[in-house]
Parts: structure tokens; sequence; C-alpha cells
């Protein structure tokens, strides 16, 4: 094993990876650790998300480090930094400057296809990476999650369907499952997708909802359906103010108490 436990000034689990030779050590939160905290019946994951190809602009100048600060003064459990630029406007310094401006779990969202953005994601301090299945073959995507896993990191294992769920559980079992309501080549988006996956997640694994995710109905109604988590990108960086957002978000009843954490 390449790291070992130690206990952060936020007093939550995490981990220090021994760094490799040359580079600076850094300290890892677990995201798994973070979304299952028994004092929140569902978490969140607050993305810094600039631009989508669907719907363009959001915001045209953001700071991704005070973006993410704030998101993580309003109660987010982990903060997701978009890092494709073609379509997201999101970029690699983004993802640093956020991994030194908050002792959250930071995930590095992007199309993950090959073995060196797993190192750059390593060596910019992601403590967890996304991996689509839609974009490897199960074999492939197993070979990601133990290239990321001996790098100290987490993988979230993205489906939007249940065969594309089964055929990576015929292969190994991820920790960390994201339903993306979201249907990457049309952008039709339907929270009702987590509804139908969910099913097929193996208990024991954390599951998050992802995309379209914009007022307390939709938390609730994602509640109803066992996710642990919600990711929520657009609603959030389109308000005037994430803290009030978060607070209408979770307003449907009081699983997500901030004072208790
Ligand atoms: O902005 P939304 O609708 O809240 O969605 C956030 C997030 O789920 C979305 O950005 C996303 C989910 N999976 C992806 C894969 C690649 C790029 C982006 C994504």
């Amino acid at each position: 094993m390449l790291s070992k436990i130690v206990k952060t000034k936020a007093d939550e689990l995490a981990v220090f990876s021994m760094p490799k030779k040359g580079e600076e050590s850094i300290v890892h939160y677990s995201l798994k650790t973070a979304l299952t905290n028994p004092n929140h019946k569902l978490g969140l994951i607050a993305e810094v998300k600039q631009a989508s190809p669907s719907k363009g602009v959001f915001a045209r100048r953001i700071v991704a480090g005070d973006v993410a600060e704030a998101y993580a003064c309003a109660g987010a459990d982990a903060i997701s930094v978009l890092t494709d630029r073609t379509y997201f406007h999101g970029s690699i310094e983004n993802l640093k400057a956020v991994k030194a401006k908050v002792q959250l779990p930071v995930l590095r969202k992007d199309f993950i296809i090959d073995k060196r953005q797993i190192e750059e994601a390593a060596r910019c301090g992601a403590d967890a990476i996304l991996l689509i299945a839609a974009a490897l073959d199960p074999m492939e995507l197993h070979e990601f999650y133990l290239a990321a896993e001996e790098r100290g990191m987490e993988s979230l294992v993205e489906v939007h369907s249940v065969s594309e769920l089964e055929s990576v559980l015929q292969e190994f079992t991820p920790e960390i499952i994201g339903i993306n309501n979201r249907n990457l080549r049309t952008f039709e988006t339907r929270l009702s997708v987590t509804k139908e996956v969910a099913v097929a997640v193996p208990k024991g694994a954390v599951m998050i909802s992802e995309s379209g995710i914009r007022n307390a109905q939709d938390i609730c109604y994602l509640l109803k359906q066992g996710a642990h988590a919600a990711l929520v990108g657009e609603a959030l960086i389109c308000s005037d103010s994430p803290e009030e957002k978060i607070r209408e978000l979770f307003s449907g009843s009081a699983f997500h108490d901030t004072s208790l954490t």
C-alpha cells in the first residue's frame, strides 16, 4: 500500500499518500468517507462548472478556488472540478486552485481515456477521478480504477443505464457508483434514470445521482431512490448565492444538517 491514514485539522479521515521522488506530499480526503457521513441522509458534491456543451457558458469569469470555498462554507461534502477545456471551459489549473483552497475531497471531472490523465490528476492533487463506463471498456475501466487506487485516489464510476452497470459489474465492483441522469449523446436529462439504475447498484456501494438536480423536490426524490449523494453543477453556479441555493435544495427535510458535522 502506498498510503497510510492520518487525522487532519478538519478531523476527517484523510489519506496521506506517499510522495513519489521529487513530488510534494499531498493530504487526500476520502470521497467515500465524506459521502457516507452518518449525520447526513444525503451528501452533496458541488461542481465547479463554467460551461456545458448543451447550454453554453454559465459563468464567464470565475475564480475556481473562491467558488469552491463558497460551496465548502455552504456545507458541500465534496467538490467536483471540470478540467475539460473543449466542452466545459475547465482547466487543470482550476483543479489545483480548488485543492489549495478547500479541505474536502476534490474530484477531477473529465473524459479520462488515457492513463497519463490519471498521473496528471494525481500530480495536481485530485482525491478522486471520474471514470465513465460509456467511454472505456470494462477491462480498461478496471485497470484505470486500480491505477488510480495505486496513486491514492478513489474513482467515481459513472453509468447511465442498467446494462452499462451490469457490464462493469461482470468485471469488478466499484465502491462509488455515479448514475448520470443525462445521456451524454443526446443531453436528455431525466431524474428517473436514477430510479431505473438504482435497483442494480450493489449493496455496500456508495450511490451518487448526477445531473439535472435543481430543487428540494428533486433531492427528496433521490433520497427515496436510496441515493447517498447528489452531484449538482448548473443549479449552483447559476444561483446568486450558493449558500441560499444549498439551503433551498436541502430544505425538504433536516437531512443536511451542517451543524452536526
Ligand atoms: O450541471 P448539472 O446538470 O447539475 O450536472 C452536473 C454533472 O453531473 C455533469 O456536469 C456531468 C455528469 N457526468 C459528466 C461527465 C462529463 C462531464 C460532465 C458531467
